[in-house]
């Protein structure tokens, strides 16, 4: 996938033009498959070496291709009227969905043979922007990528107002499981618990790399008028095109971070709100994604699902009049967090002691108390002696997080056993996943401030804001490239602190961590990680720095690459088998560590049909085959297990690295 990593401030589509011209570029075809079918001559090559292309997805081996799964749980979106009522219609999205040339191009999937590849039974393809699109904006990225998209859908399909914290375990689960075989995740769901199920999947993925984004509408997507196709091709088209490592919520030409929403309108089709923070994209005539609002993870850490989740919470919401014995009622046993809606900037009355008492009786038997504000937007402080009697009152104060984010929040960390009360509170108070802003004391120093970005823009007698921001997006990412070629993190922090994007990509879709991991700077790499590189990042020949890293056999830099979630695509893997076989044949054993330390399989055959310890033992190789059949006869290695299994072997328990040991001579 060249442009992969095409995630500047610059990158924007014409989302218009891109949902009136389907592509009519076809591609040529020189062979068929045993059935009849035509097969593109890269796909029939991959075909040629795969066993069960039916059954098995994988994220979309070609540059040009990007896959999402779309995990249809029902809503609005595919519901149809039975007896004057709207209720959701099994089975029935896919078949309409391939009826809509916006959605689908069926001439792609024929010609080339995408259905023997992906199974035909759930996979869509969207149609290609042509170049005359204006999807082209910006000539340091392309985005005209085909998006691939398989759709699994839930049964029963629910309306969101049915949906419970095991449905979210589900989708947790689910995408954790096909994690590593999509490039974005689409989640359609009704809107009435929408915000509570983006909030909480914001916390439950944990260090996340790749988008989800929820989505549905307001009118059924059968209907002649409805945001249902609007809405759908957004998300596809950004969970497709970027790297935004968020639980986002797409609704009406906006991208919204999913813990910051809140459904404020039953009958517009601008049905959410961000209030306390905008945008992370907006579709207009352009995709314009605001990438200085996009969170980054900053931990070298891989992605998991925490489906753990505590049930013992509430929202609690106060009103002039409350008694004592409704809020001593709410907090008994079993409940263990509540939010407490307050008013305005979080106050309570501080003329109730017979309230105050109740509350601070609660925090003191461990119960955790978030203050969060009625208001729309806003944050709590302590600015009001009726705000401080709360926080005397032992409540945390919840910033200007939504209801819907602080209850998930305390659902997500109440449910972490191994933390003490303690541990617990202080995770409610920080920033887990961009839910609540910080306190920022003073403005962020900004690139478009920086004289040497003044100056090239004068000399160039730049005036618009426009233009300035393009140049400062085409030439921070070379020089954040150079500072990552010579190791230099001092630099990378200057071009940091001024606002910089450390994870853009360069002409090539380059990034900072391509070149560090190609130059082996671990320092570097950490530094990057830490800032929220991304290790999904492809260049323009669908390398990602894993592959960068193996090819200049740094050790330590595959090693950390891996912790953090670096995966190979099926396509690489299956080269990897190639390149195995090679290495074995001349006796490289060190090169072959380092292959297998990035997580190639040794039962992967070459391009010979062989694997790498038969072609060692053909070629006399003996200490290849004693270093392999070692390996193999490792038990902890699971060579021959999945990919997940086997990764493990590079790490003991506590993170350390395994040295490979001595290798016998004979076998
Ligand atoms: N627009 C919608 O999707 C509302 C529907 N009741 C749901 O939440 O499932």
């Amino acid at each position: 996938m060249a442009e992969f990593s095409s995630n500047g401030p610059a990158s924007r589509m014409s989302l218009g033009r891109a949902l009136s011209q389907p592509s009519l570029n076809l591609i040529e075809t020189n062979d068929v498959s045993p059935t009849g079918v035509q097969l593109h001559p890269r796909r029939r090559r991959k075909l040629s070496s795969c066993s069960s292309v039916e059954n098995e997805p994988v994220a979309s081996p070609f540059a040009d291709e990007s896959r999402v799964l779309v995990i249809n749980t029902g809503g609005t979106i595919g519901m149809t009227l039975h007896d004057n009522v709207l209720a959701p219609k099994a089975n029935a999205l896919v078949r309409s969905l391939r009826k809509l040339p916006i959605l689908h191009d069926e001439l792609y999937a024929q010609q080339t043979s995408m259905y023997e590849y992906y199974g035909s039974e759930n996979s869509l393809v969207l149609p290609k922007p042509t170049p005359h699109s204006g999807l082209q904006y910006h000539s340091l990225n392309k985005l005209n990528k085909r998006i691939i998209y398989t759709i699994l859908e839930y049964s029963p399909l629910l309306d969101s107002s049915n949906m419970t914290t095991d449905d979210w375990g589900r989708l947790g689960k689910d995408i954790e499981k096909n994690y590593e075989n999509y490039d974005g995740f689409v989640i359609l769901h009704g809107t009435d618990t929408m915000a509570y199920t983006a909030s909480a999947l914001s916390f439950m993925c944990e260090n996340l790399g790749k988008p989800i984004v929820l989505t549905g509408s307001q009118v059924p997507i059968y209907e002649l008028r409805n945001d249902g196709r609007d809405n759908l091709l957004g998300a596809l088209l950004i969970a497709g095109q970027f790297v935004i490592p968020e639980v986002c919520l797409y609704f009406f030409n906006k991208l919204y971070r999913g813990n910051r929403v809140t459904k404020v309108d039953a009958g517009s089709f601008n049905a959410f709100s961000s209030p306390n923070l905008a945008p992370l994209a907006t579709a207009e005539v352009d995709i314009s994604i605001n990438w200085d609002t996009v969170w980054r993870a900053n931990t070298t850490a891989k992605f998991q699902v925490s489906t753990e989740l505590n049930r013992n919470v509430g929202l609690l919401r106060l009103f002039p009049g409350i008694t004592s014995s409704t809020v001593r009622a709410f907090l008994q046993p079993p409940m263990q967090g509540v939010v407490l809606e307050t008013y305005g900037s979080g106050n309570a009355p501080d003329n109730r002691p017979d309230l105050l008492a109740e509350l601070k009786k609660a925090t003191d038997a461990g119960v955790i108390i978030v203050n969060c504000t009625q208001c729309l937007r806003g944050t709590v402080s302590a600015s009001y002696a009726t705000g401080m009697v709360l926080m005397d009152a032992g409540l945390l104060a919840g910033g200007d997080m939504t209801p819907e984010a602080a209850l998930s929040k305390l659902s997500y960390v109440l449910a972490k056993k191994e933390l003490s009360l303690d541990a617990k509170k202080k995770m409610m108070a920080e920033n887990l996943r961009g839910e609540m802003s910080a306190n920022l004391d003073g403005a962020k120093l900004c690139l478009s401030d920086s004289r040497f970005i003044q100056v090239i823009a004068k000399s160039l007698s730049i005036s618009c804001k426009e233009e300035l921001e393009a140049i400062r997006n085409a030439l921070t990412p070379p020089l954040a490239c150079a500072a990552a070629k010579i190791g230099d993190i001092e630099a990378l922090d200057a071009l940091r602190e001024m606002g910089s994007n450390l994870c853009l990509g360069d002409f090539d879709g380059r990034t900072p961590l391509h070149i560090a991991a190609c130059e082996g700077h671990f320092k570097l790499v950490q530094y990057l990680l830490s800032h929220g590189a991304s290790v999904h990042a492809k260049d323009r020949y669908g390398d990602t720095p894993l592959c960068n890293a193996v090819r200049f056999r740094h050790k330590d830099v595959v090693k950390l690459l891996r912790r953090t979630g670096a995966h190979f695509s099926r396509e690489q893997m299956e080269e990897a088998g190639t390149e195995l076989c090679s290495l074995a044949a001349s006796g490289d054993i060190d090169g072959l560590e380092i292959w297998i330390l990035a997580g190639a399989d040794l039962t992967t055959l070459g391009y010979d049909g062989k694997t790498a310890v038969q072609v060692a033992e053909a070629a006399g190789r003996k200490e290849v085959v004693a270093f392999l059949v070692q390996l193999i006869g490792n038990k902890s290695m699971t060579v021959f297990g999945e990919f997940n299994e086997y990764d493990e072997y590079d790490d003991d328990e506590n993170g350390e690295s395994i040295e490979f040991s001595a290798i016998p001579t004979e076998i």
